[in-house]
């Protein structure tokens, strides 16, 4: 049969017409992001990765499979790794039409000029100005940005669920535990094995518990079902919505809604800055660093969102550690697609991972494995540039806390890099920051990310701004 496949006619290794295994040992050692990359490097934007699975690149296959229609192909089971409570989710379900029905409740709470509202707004600067109390007891030892910035975005993600019941866990060290649940858990493995081989994972549940864990996260369970009961949350929280009569969700539906969005608002945020921020106080990009500073002292009155280098910053760090960076996967739709002219089966895996879209044409995205902000001030190709930016995917099924999302990266580098510079501990290495691919988000290896604050002092301020 691997003879006969639609999919020979597709450039990759050999061994893809015929085994998935190499694919699915890179997943289990979290290298997923960075072969498949490899695989683009020498076979071009697309590429087989598997007997049925096959890899893109390009703009218009972003476009063909991820926005056709409104919300591109359906997901795939791969996305039943993410069920909680036994519920399908927004993120979850599968099909175009129950995740259309579902998006229609969610969706006003997410949108920007829900966002921007005073008391949503206030509560991530509260947040960040937690946080900065925390670079400021650590000035003159560092701080552990992988812990306190998983904290923040805990924090923000909960107040814009749940507030005024959101977690507080920057200053509350058993909000801390919670958060800490959620972002050490060490999974990855055992649930690989429980969706390539659901038999096996039953039969040897019980030993294979002493080599790979399971997802357990029970301190997160209980805050998330104590708090999703409640009906008095502020008229701009998710919760405020999920809980209008209309709606008829019950109460597990609006638990795992909520747990879903905890956990996708936690992990990427706090790594997309853990990532960036370790770039910025590199010596690379010390002038970066000074010249984000300059924007932000020049404009301390000017809103977040309308500082061009700062948006530049935050753009290029989504484009070189895109916090999901792996393949989104989707079925071609029965009676088969072509998608930049190979044809396709219908059932055949199609996917774009982030990493790869934002790196691989090199006359969009010239010398590409290079932190440079700049080239998103540069007006021209601006529109080809975005178009490829795919951190928070396209179409329908792309990130629905996008601006939530920017709102807290961009308050949170403003408050820091207004009073401090960064440099790294002399403690880390660059091991510690490489890439380790979980299910679908990838974090620092080493699980660490120490930074020394150095206060600016007025002289320094005066300097910088001549
Ligand atoms: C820098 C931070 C973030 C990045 C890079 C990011 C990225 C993404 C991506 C790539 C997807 C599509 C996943 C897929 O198709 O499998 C997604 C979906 C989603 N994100 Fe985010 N995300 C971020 C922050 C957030 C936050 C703060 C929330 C809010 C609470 C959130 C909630 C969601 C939800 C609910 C979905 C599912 C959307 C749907 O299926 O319609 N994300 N995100």
């Amino acid at each position: 049969q691997a003879f006969l496949s639609p999919l020979n006619k597709i450039p990759g290794p050999w061994y893809t017409k015929f085994t998935s295994l190499p694919l699915k040992w890179r997943e289990f050692r979290a290298e997923r992001t960075t072969h498949v990359h490899r695989l683009h490097l020498r076979y071009g934007p697309t590429v087989r990765i598997a007997p049925n699975e096959v890899a893109f690149t390009s703009m218009s296959a972003v476009k063909e499979i991820y926005c056709s229609g409104g919300s591109g192909y359906d997901k795939t089971e791969f996305y039943d790794m993410f069920k909680v409570y036994g519920r399908r989710t927004m993120f979850t379900t599968l099909n175009k039409d129950h995740h259309a029905k579902r998006k229609r409740i969610l969706a006003d709470r997410y949108a920007n000029t829900n966002i921007v509202k005073r008391p949503s707004l206030d509560g991530i600067s509260e947040r960040a100005a937690n946080f900065v109390q925390r670079c400021a007891e650590s000035v003159n030892g560092s701080l552990d940005l992988y812990i306190y910035l998983h904290s923040y975005a805990f924090d923000c993600v909960t107040h814009h669920l749940f507030h005024p019941y959101g977690a507080d866990s920057l200053r509350d060290i058993k909000d801390e535990e919670i958060m800490r649940e959620v972002t050490f858990d060490d999974s990855l493995q055992n649930r690989l094995i429980g969706y390539y081989s659901p038999t096996l994972h039953k039969i040897f549940g019980k030993i294979l518990y002493f080599f790979a864990k399971p997802r357990e996260t029970p301190l997160a369970d209980d805050f998330i079902l104590g708090t999703s009961s409640k009906t008095d949350t502020a008229p701009f929280t998710l919760l405020d919505r999920l809980h209008e009569p209309v709606f008829e969700l019950d109460e597990l539906d609006i638990a795992a809604e909520c747990l879903d969005h905890m956990a996708a608002g936690i992990d990427t945020t706090g790594d997309g800055l853990c990532f960036l921020m370790w770039e910025l106080s590199q010596p690379s990009s010390a002038n970066h660093q000074r010249r984000l500073r300059e924007e932000l002292l020049a404009n301390p009155g000017a809103s977040f969102d309308k500082l061009p280098f700062l948006d530049a910053v935050v753009m290029e760090g989504l484009r070189c550690f895109p916090p999901i960076p792996m393949s989104l996967p989707r079925y071609v739709p029965d009676g088969g697609r072509v998608i930049d002219g190979y044809s396709l089966p219908g059932g055949a895996i199609v996917s774009c991972q982030a990493y790869s879209v934002q790196r691989v044409d090199e006359s969009v995205f010239p010398d590409p494995n290079t932190f440079k902000p700049d080239r998103w001030l540069d007006g021209m190709d601006d529109a080809e540039r975005k178009r490829l930016f795919f951190a928070f995917s396209n179409g329908g099924r792309g990130c629905v806390g996008k601006h939530l999302a920017l709102a807290e990266m961009k308050i949170l580098l403003r408050a820091v890099y207004s009073k401090f510079n960064t440099v790294p501990d002399k403690t880390m290495t660059m091991t510690d920051m490489e890439m380790s691919d979980q299910l679908i988000s990838s974090r620092p290896l080493g699980q660490r990310c120490l930074l020394s604050f150095i206060p600016i002092n007025e002289g320094a301020n005066s300097r910088s701004q001549q």
